[in-house]
């Protein structure tokens, strides 16, 4: 048990995937594995932990925004041996190339400020997928007919932003979209010398302002975890 997860020890598997929304966990949980069961509760941050394919796997919300994503992945990482950490998300996207429900596979995340920044201070950390992990989900999606992007993207740490300007350079410097955990999952994953991955659906677009309606939100999901599951085991 940790101070944000109550699961005991054993309860959480070596690969885990974080949604940013525990009730789409619980979705996840319920639609890809066999035998989900529920091993958190704790603030409402709901975890699974069930099979896939034979595979043992956690499905747990991580909350929205990279303090309270750090929360999860360092308590995952320490007392519950985590060693593959994949978010799934939804993420605005910032190019016309990028379409709604396209898939990005994020190989590295930029930030204004991470929790890590502390750490770092005046070092310019690239926070940057693993490889294999990165190589495999693009395989996945490729054999699945998938419309995917792999590149940067943005990690913010708001929603209701306020800088047009600094939206105008990440477009003219090509990232992909923006969301706001990947950055500190990947510093997580370095510093613990683990395996993270960002597998995101586009759900809204900042240049057409487009955005998927909410029903959508859930099956459009259903590839990015399948992709994010079998990126894990390949
Ligand atoms: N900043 C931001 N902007 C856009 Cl256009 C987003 N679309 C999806 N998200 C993700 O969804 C949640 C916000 O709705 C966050 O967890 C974030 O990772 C977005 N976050």
């Amino acid at each position: 048990m940790t101070i944000h997860i109550g699961a005991k020890p054993g309860d959480i598997a070596e690969t885990v995937l974080l949604p940013g929304d525990p009730y789409r966990a619980k979705w996840a949980a319920e639609t890809f594995l066999e035998n989900p069961v529920c091993v958190n509760q704790v603030r409402g941050m709901l975890g699974f932990t069930g099979t896939w394919k034979g595979n043992r796997v956690t499905i747990h919300g991580s909350g929205m925004g990279m303090p309270s994503l750090s929360i999860y992945a360092n308590e995952l990482i320490a007392e519950y041996n985590a060693q593959t950490l994949i978010r799934i998300g939804s993420c605005g996207a910032m190019q016309e190339t990028v379409k709604l429900r396209d898939v990005i596979l994020a190989m590295t995340s930029s930030s204004l400020s991470t929790p890590s920044s502390g750490i770092f201070r005046e070092l310019n950390f690239a926070p940057c997928a693993d490889y294999g992990l990165l190589r495999a989900a693009a395989d996945a999606a490729a054999a699945k007919g998938v419309t995917t992007h792999v590149g940067g993207i943005y990690s913010s740490d708001v929603f209701y932003d306020e800088r047009p300007d600094l939206n105008e350079q990440m477009v003219r410097h090509g990232i992909l979209g923006v969301e706001m955990e990947a950055a500190e999952l990947y510093n997580l994953a370095a510093r613990h010398g683990r395996r993270a991955l960002a597998v995101l659906t586009v759900s809204d677009h900042l240049l057409t302002h487009q955005a998927l309606p909410s029903e959508d939100r859930e099956t459009g999901f259903g590839a990015m975890v399948e992709i994010a599951l079998q990126a894990a085991f390949a």
